[in-house]
């Protein structure tokens, strides 16, 4: 498989499909229908319609009529809309599991997943529900098996294209405190990272809660970019556009990465392999990183 991001990927086939900008990825309340109506005019790149734990369970029923027609909607234009369903084990598990696979949502997000047994259930729930295709399985790793199970989770099912940290269940488990730099979580955050890069999967990083605290959220944000990440959950609107600048190629890495590509061209036509631009060594492995920054920059500029 075609590493994510990778601009040698063909744009329709699965891993030209992992090119699509995920910088942004907002969670809403499947029983807020303020939400989901407000979310038709958000810019984020992709939604998360939950039905998991920001839904109480006496409105668990309601809210998966409600996300259903959402998502069957088309509302959303070119934002992915995914569903959040409740947990393997919990009494709504297959009944939202069916809901979602009629309604047909870009993906199913399936929490506290803890195996890659998991993924393939789930796989084969959608398929005998009649799932389109199209309709992948994003798994959410949050607990500490989950994170020593990531690799065999991401490689589990052709469905499964993304893995999303779920950094609130993570530091429950552990025991953890949540602090500025997330020392508690990087080995976490790096081991969940790692599966994602060596199976070929888009990986998300998990949610920043103080939602006022808008310094705090870019360093984490700035942090989750550094860290390799390909974007960021999120719960509130405020947390939208730093997160999609902060995720985004910056002017000056675009110029760049179009300089790296030149000098390059030009040495290896007079017979050399190696250049410097701007005093720095370059190779062939930097022009590859150089045209998947060009790639992600078009694919960001079609918003
Ligand atoms: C966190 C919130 C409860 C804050 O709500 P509130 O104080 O009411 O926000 P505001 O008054 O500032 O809202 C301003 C307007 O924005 C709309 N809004 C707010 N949040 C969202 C949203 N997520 N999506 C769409 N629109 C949103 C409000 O309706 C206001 O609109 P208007 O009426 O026009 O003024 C709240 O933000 C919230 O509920 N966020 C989502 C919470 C959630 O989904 N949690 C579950 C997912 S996170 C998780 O589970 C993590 C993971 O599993 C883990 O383990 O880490
Ligand atoms: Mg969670």
């Amino acid at each position: 498989m075609t590493t994510p991001g990778s601009a040698a990927a063909p744009a329709d086939s699965p891993a030209g499909d992992l090119l699509r900008p995920r910088r942004s990825v907002l969670y809403m309340p499947g029983a807020n229908e303020r939400a989901l109506e407000k979310a038709r005019s958000l810019p984020t790149d992709a939604l998360i319609l939950d039905l998991e734990d920001s839904v109480a369970p006496d409105a668990k029923e309601d809210a998966r009529k409600r996300v259903a027609a959402a998502a069957a909607s088309g509302a959303y234009g070119h934002r992915e809309v995914t569903i959040r369903v409740n947990a393997p084990g919990t009494p709504w598990h297959a009944g939202d599991l069916r809901a979602a696979a009629e309604a047909g949502p870009d993906a199913v997000v399936v929490p506290k997943v803890d195996s890659a047994r998991t993924v393939r259930e789930v796989a084969a729930a959608l398929e005998a529900a009649g799932a389109p295709d199209r309709t992948a399985i994003w798994a959410m790793i949050e607990t500490p098996a989950a994170v020593f199970a990531a690799r065999e989770i991401a490689a589990a099912s052709e469905r499964l294209t993304v893995l999303v940290l779920g950094t609130n269940d993570l530091a429950k488990e552990l025991h953890a405190e949540h602090v500025p730099g997330r020392a508690p979580l990087l080995t976490g955050l790096s081991l969940v990272l790692l599966a994602a890069r060596a199976t070929g999967r888009v990986v998300l990083d998990g949610v920043y809660n103080d939602v006022r605290n808008l310094e705090g959220f870019e360093a984490e944000t700035l942090q989750a970019r550094q860290l390799g990440f390909d974007g960021k959950t999120l719960i509130h609107p405020g947390q939208l556009e730093p997160c999609n600048r902060i995720f985004a190629p910056a002017a000056e890495e675009v110029d760049r990465s179009r300089r790296i590509i030149d000098a390059f061209e030009e040495a290896t036509s007079q017979g050399r392999g190696v250049v410097t631009v701007d005093g720095r060594m370059i190779e062939n492995l930097h022009v590859e990183q150089a045209r998947r920054v060009l790639a992600l920059a078009a694919a960001v500029a079609d918003r």
